[in-house]
């Protein structure tokens, strides 16, 4: 892929999965910056992945060609005119990776810039990352391109064609892994309760969940509800589990659970 100068305003975990999957994916570590306001030149950013660590947005920015905003989104405005105010931005690519923060709230604190908005999540970190893209219809294919690349290296992308996509994407993908995460939870706390250690527990849940990920991933001629069925015989034992799913009304958790994660995406825009 083309290699650009990037600046990663906030350096928290977001900014980190990305930076980690990049740098082990083989983009130049000294073309990253990361600036936070605790970060230290030589500090754990730097020895860990090589990349070059400041305190100074404004710094950074100037010497960027791409900039990714990675603030919390209540932070963003602050951060975003600070950075309006002192630097010329005519040139320069801007990834947004926040979650409510709209093109339209960008263009008030920065002008009119070239702008995508990135919706990652946190497996980017291992190279699984899920990703969904919004570009604006003047952003140029070049700019399109790069920030496919950028974010293919570490993992997968989906672009959407309305900005109104990204907060689906967020309940869908960006999310996501902590609805797994919680789920994995219940799953080791009650396989405790059944008499495994911590460890076993913790091994049983994290092997099953890789390996039905990896089953849906290899087969991907086959549905996911068909997975379901060859694990569950007849009047066996997974059929009374699935029914206890049922009746409690997982499927209508799970649908209400991302529809509140997007709700949630729609009034932080219209706050923040
Ligand atoms: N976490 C996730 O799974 C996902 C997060 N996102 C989005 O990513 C963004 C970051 O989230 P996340 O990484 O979880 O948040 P974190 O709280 O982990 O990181 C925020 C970072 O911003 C830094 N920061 C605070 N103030 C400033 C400032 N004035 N200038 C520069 N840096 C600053 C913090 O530094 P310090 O520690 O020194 O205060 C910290 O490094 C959010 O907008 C979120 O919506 C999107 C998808 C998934
Ligand atoms: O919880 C949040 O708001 C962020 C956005 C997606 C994942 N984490």
């Amino acid at each position: 892929m083309q290699h650009r100068n990037i600046a990663f305003i906030g350096a928290g975990n977001m900014a980190k999965a990305i930076i980690s999957g990049l740098v082990n994916n083989g983009y130049p570590a000294q073309l990253i910056t990361a600036t936070s306001p605790s970060m230290k030149q030589d500090g754990p950013l730097h020895n860990q992945y090589g990349i070059n660590c400041s305190n100074d947005n404004i710094a950074s920015v100037r010497q960027a060609d791409v900039v990714v905003l990675a603030v919390k989104p209540q932070m963003m405005a602050e951060v975003c005119e600070q950075i309006h105010q002192q630097v010329d931005l005519n040139g320069k690519l801007i990834l947004s990776i926040a979650a409510g923060i709209s093109v339209e709230r960008f263009y008030q604190l920065l002008g009119k810039v070239d702008l995508i908005r990135i919706m990652p999540n946190t497996p980017s970190l291992i190279g699984l990352g899920m990703s969904g893209l919004y570009a604006p219809a003047q952003v140029s294919m070049p700019d399109r391109q790069f920030t496919e690349q950028l974010m293919q290296s570490v993992g997968e992308i989906c672009w959407v064609e309305q900005e109104s996509g990204i907060n689906n994407i967020i309940a869908a993908a960006g999310s996501a892994p902590a609805y797994f995460f919680l789920f994995m939870e219940s799953m080791q706390q009650e396989a405790e309760r059944l008499g495994f250690t911590s460890e076993q527990a913790r091994l049983l849940v994290q092997q099953t969940a890789l390996g039905a990920a990896q089953m849906v991933v290899n087969n991907p001629q086959l549905d996911i509800a068909t997975l379901r069925q060859q694990v569950t015989s007849k009047g066996g034992t997974t059929a009374e589990a699935l029914r206890v799913f049922n009746e409690n009304g997982l499927p209508e958790i799970v649908a209400s659970a991302m529809q509140a994660a997007s709700k949630r995406a729609v009034e932080m825009e219209k706050s923040l």
